[in-house]
């Protein structure tokens, strides 16, 4: 039976894989070497990973690839993508590639704002609370100053804050709703300090306004935090032909094909099923392009997911339509992003990444990663209408089945080239590696 252990987070980075080695383990010493073989041998950069989160043993590595060719506004990039999944990279640079000759992807930011709240409850009068936030509102900003100071001399800041009332769907609570303008960064930090200073005012000067009564003076403070729904931090990206330009082999007429894919998207817009894998394409390439730059997926993740469902129902994110025989496929998808703190200025990486791309401001960055998305959803709409997925898919799989296999290099240089011509499923890469092995055993 095994016991819990008291102190792990105490003990030295060896002493962890020690007790976890010989807690989890039968062979200990090759899960040691499992472990350990990941340690970079320059200890001030293996350190610098160390400490970016808590009992840390390891690295994990993951692939990071480029895409080129994207032509976004005008301007040329390489797009950095941190993924695990083969054929998403491949994606991104097809349909950037296929762009590039047709005008490339057109962006826009829509607005940049986003949301923070204090959540409290309070047990009185609401004209009263009313008139309270009305009293206190300009001492909150006062209050934030030693916050506030830098970034408003950057220009941005606190925007506004709101009182709201909750009380119709859960009793005594309400809310202090502020929007923030967080420039360059991911501004979760910088709202969340304001947040707490305004709690901290809301409380102490609730006690002393008159027109409380006792019992209504004392507010309790539920919690204060950002919110990583941000419809107000929006960006749209576009990309658009004449359908006669979408051909480029002629398997399909352009026509179908663009008929076709529009239908595919409508079936995202008003089918759940279909839009949560629709969107999984999207996020492909979203989430790649925000973990090669040092930002937060899971905030990315949560905020894309509840805008897709901002109707009531969960739907695409992206739309087609056909007029006047011009293509148009376009997203809008809020995404709060940051160029400055978090892990941006830490992780040697990152930073090979922000320079690949020109330093981008956290504007230009929402616009890269919004076409890096509308990217991979047509190449995988494309896929879907034409050969089906699997045949993309499995062709950029080969490597990861042959390493399964244990394949020699010169082994899959054969099987790799046997596979130009044939379909690419488990069984066939299995069957063609030991026909290879048998004939070359005889
Ligand atoms: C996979 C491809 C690109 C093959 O497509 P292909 O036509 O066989 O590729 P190709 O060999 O003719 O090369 C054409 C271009 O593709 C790129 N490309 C091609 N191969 C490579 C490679 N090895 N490394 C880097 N780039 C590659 C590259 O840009 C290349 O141009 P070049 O560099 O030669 O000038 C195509 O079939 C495709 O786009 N498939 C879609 C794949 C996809 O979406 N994968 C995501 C995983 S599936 C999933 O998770 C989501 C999904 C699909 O369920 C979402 C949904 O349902 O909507
Ligand atoms: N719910 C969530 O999403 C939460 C996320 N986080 C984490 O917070 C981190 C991001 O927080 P941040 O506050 O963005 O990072 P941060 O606090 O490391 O850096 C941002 C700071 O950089 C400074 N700055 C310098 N130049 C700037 C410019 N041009 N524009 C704007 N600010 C500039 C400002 O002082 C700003 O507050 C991420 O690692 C995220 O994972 C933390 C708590 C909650």
């Amino acid at each position: 039976m095994r016991k819990p252990i008291k102190g792990f987070s105490k003990l030295s980075k060896l002493d962890k894989i020690e007790w976890i080695a010989a807690t989890y383990f039968t062979d200990a010493d090759s899960a040691k070497q499992a472990i350990t073989q990941y340690w970079n041998t320059d200890q001030k950069l293996q350190q610098l990973h160390d400490e970016f989160i808590e009992n840390t043993i390891t690295n994990y590595y993951l692939p990071f690839g480029v895409a080129p060719n994207f032509l976004i506004n005008g301007k040329l990039y390489t797009i950095p993508m941190a993924i695990e999944e083969s054929s998403v990279v491949a994606a991104a640079s097809k349909a950037a590639k296929f762009w590039l000759d047709r005008g490339g992807f057109k962006t826009e930011v829509i607005s940049t704002t986003k949301i923070g709240q204090v959540h409290f409850m309070y047990n009185g009068d609401f004209d009263k609370l009313r008139k309270f936030f009305k009293t206190v509102k300009p001492k909150l900003f006062e209050d934030s100053q030693h916050i506030t100071k830098s970034m408003k001399k950057r220009g941005g800041g606190i925007l506004d804050i709101k009182l709201i009332n909750k009380t119709e769907a859960l009793e005594d609570y309400y809310q202090l709703h502020a929007t923030f303008e967080t420039l360059d960064a991911m501004g979760a930090n910088f709202i969340n300090s304001c947040l707490e200073q305004f709690a901290k005012t809301f409380k102490s000067e609730a006690l002393h306004f008159d027109d409380f009564l006792e019992a209504e003076s004392h507010i309790q403070i539920v919690m204060s935090i950002l919110s990583n729904y941000v419809p107000d931090c929006l960006v749209k990206v576009e990309v658009s032909c004449p359908v006669k330009d979408l051909s480029e082999d002629h398997s399909i007429a352009p026509h179908d094909f663009a008929q076709k894919f529009v239908q595919a998207v409508k079936i995202a817009e008003i089918e759940p099923y279909r839009a949560v894998t629709h969107n999984k394409g999207i996020m492909n390439g979203i989430d790649a392009v925000v973990l090669a730059t040092g930002n937060d997926f899971r905030a990315v993740e949560a905020g894309v997911h509840a805008y897709a469902s901002r109707q009531g129902a969960y739907s695409s994110l992206s739309h087609a339509e056909i007029v006047d025989d011009v293509f148009r496929f376009w997203m809008e998808i809020p995404l709060a992003l940051g160029t400055v703190g978090g892990l941006t200025n830490l992780h040697p990486l990152v930073k090979v990444a922000l320079e690949m791309l020109d330093h981008p401001t956290a504007k230009e960055l929402m616009q890269i990663v919004a076409a890096a998305g509308l990217a991979q959803n047509f190449a995988a709409l494309r896929s879907l209408t034409t050969t089906g997925i699997q045949e993309g898919h499995m062709k950029m799989h080969l490597m990861n089945m042959l390493n399964q296999q244990n394949a020699t290099a010169q082994e899959k240089e054969t099987i790799v080239a046997h596979f130009k011509n044939n379909t690419v499923t488990h069984s066939a890469v299995e069957a063609a590696l030991s026909n290879l092995r048998m004939m070359r055993n005889n």
